[in-house]
């Protein structure tokens, strides 16, 4: 189904520009291992073990934010998961990279600073613009080839991701290619049974998007999460509602209401709402409480109930494809974790086709302690993800596409 060339496609032998997404949460100045690594040694390990010099580049936050550091501890963390060393140059472009580029023997793997240390990576221009910065013409003649396993950062026009591959020969890495696949599959491939998609998260306006995108693939949607409370509130419940500090309601409905509104209209019998929803009581416990009873707007409500839960639960068990979209509920709490577990088990434990994203909701399944290898394919993608199942572009494929 790729369009795009792989790295089946790609001599072996060669000097090799790879752009890696190893983005990751920073505590305390201290960068945090996760599946990111993982998933990219894999592409990494294949090209060293066939003789591959490969460079590496990939970016850490945004200037100003706590989290923009250098990947210099990247590099450790990525060893350990290739089982190979990893060296490291805080160099993005200059004679230092060169130097550390042009010095590499077969099989060896470097790693350059974080890309957005560079000031042309980052403006949003078009690839053909990218492509003729300084950054990209000083680096890509250096290479024979790029590779761009980078999937979860394909929507961004940046040059790493935009300019390398008009200017060199352009293949996918592996990451990139199992991503494309699979959160693509739901508007590409057939299924001959139910196809469920469980959408929740905290934005409105993801659900909205893909119920519009995908609304003829899907048969039933089940909701949760605040856009699930949202979705409840315009059938006609007092919930949804923003009460103390909470601030994830009352502009979202201002703004999406009569959206919402229609969709239940048109879409009703593919909509499956909450019955029941779980809330924090006096003595900090969980306690339940069904949606019909509700008639006051006073509470925030953090997780869908046990009996909505054991509703969803047969539907999953089921459907031939699940899709997953944003957490249920406070999942992080595990007083409130009910819900997005309860699902996520149901699809563990069946052989549907599923596909698990949005970085919030995979890191359920770790924190859980379930099996990744029970679920299809769990995206690493946040952003991209949503792109995908809405049905927007993403340009670093498209891009690669073009080869
Ligand atoms: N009822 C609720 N009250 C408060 N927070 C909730 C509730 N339901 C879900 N959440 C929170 O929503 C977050 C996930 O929302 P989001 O829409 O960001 O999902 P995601 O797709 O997993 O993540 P991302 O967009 O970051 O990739 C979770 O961290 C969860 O704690
Ligand atoms: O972590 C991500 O989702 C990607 O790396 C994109 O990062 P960005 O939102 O900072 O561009």
């Amino acid at each position: 189904m790729s369009t795009f060339k792989t790295l089946d496609d790609l001599e072996p032998g060669q000097l090799v520009l790879v752009r890696l997404d190893l983005n990751s949460p920073v505590e305390d100045g201290t960068v945090q291992d996760n599946r990111r690594f993982e998933r990219h040694a894999e592409t990494v390990r294949e090209l060293a073990e066939r003789g591959d010099r490969v460079v590496l580049m990939a970016h850490q936050g945004r200037p100003g934010g706590d989290d923009f550091v250098s990947l210099e501890q990247h590099a450790d963390i990525l060893a350990e998961h290739v089982g190979r060393d990893v060296g490291f140059v805080a160099d993005t472009y200059g004679e230092d990279a060169a130097e550390a580029i042009q010095s590499l023997g077969e099989g060896e793997i470097l790693l350059l600073e974080n890309t957005r240390m560079c000031d042309e990576e980052l403006p949003e221009e078009s690839p053909e613009d990218k492509a003729d910065t300084e950054f990209v013409g000083t680096l890509a003649p250096l290479f024979d080839a790029y590779v761009n396993d980078a999937y979860s950062a394909a929507h961004r026009s940046h040059a790493s991701l935009v300019g390398f591959p008009l200017e060199l020969p352009a293949y996918a890495g592996r990451v990139m290619e199992t991503e494309y696949e699979a959160n693509s599959s739901i508007a590409t491939r057939e299924f001959d049974g139910q196809v469920t998609m469980v959408v929740g998260g905290t934005k409105a306006t993801d659900v909205i998007d893909v119920m519009n995108n995908l609304g003829e693939k899907v048969d039933q949607f089940l909701l949760g999460g605040i856009a699930g409370e949202l979705f409840l509130r315009a059938a006609g419940h007092d919930v949804g509602y923003d009460v103390g500090e909470m601030d994830l309601f009352d502009d979202q409905w201002e703004a999406n209401h009569e959206t919402i509104e229609s969709l239940i209209e048109e879409r009703g019998d593919q909509i499956t709402l909450a019955v029941d929803l779980a809330y924090e009581d006096a003595d900090d416990e969980r306690a339940e409480i069904r949606v019909e009873d509700i008639d006051e707007k006073d509470r925030g409500y953090l997780d869908i109930g046990s009996d909505t839960v054991s509703e969803y639960d047969p539907v999953i068990r089921d459907s031939e494809a699940v899709f997953v979209k944003g957490a249920l509920g406070l999942f992080e709490d595990e007083r409130f974790s009910k819900g997005t577990v309860g699902v996520l088990k149901a699809i563990a434990e069946t052989d549907c086709f599923s596909v698990v994203g949005g970085g919030d909701t995979s890191r359920a399944i770790e924190m859980y302690g379930m099996d990744e290898d029970d679920f299809g394919h769990v995206s690493i993608a946040g952003g991209a993800y949503i792109r995908a199942l809405t049905g927007a572009s993403l340009v670093g494929v498209e891009v690669l596409q073009r080869n």
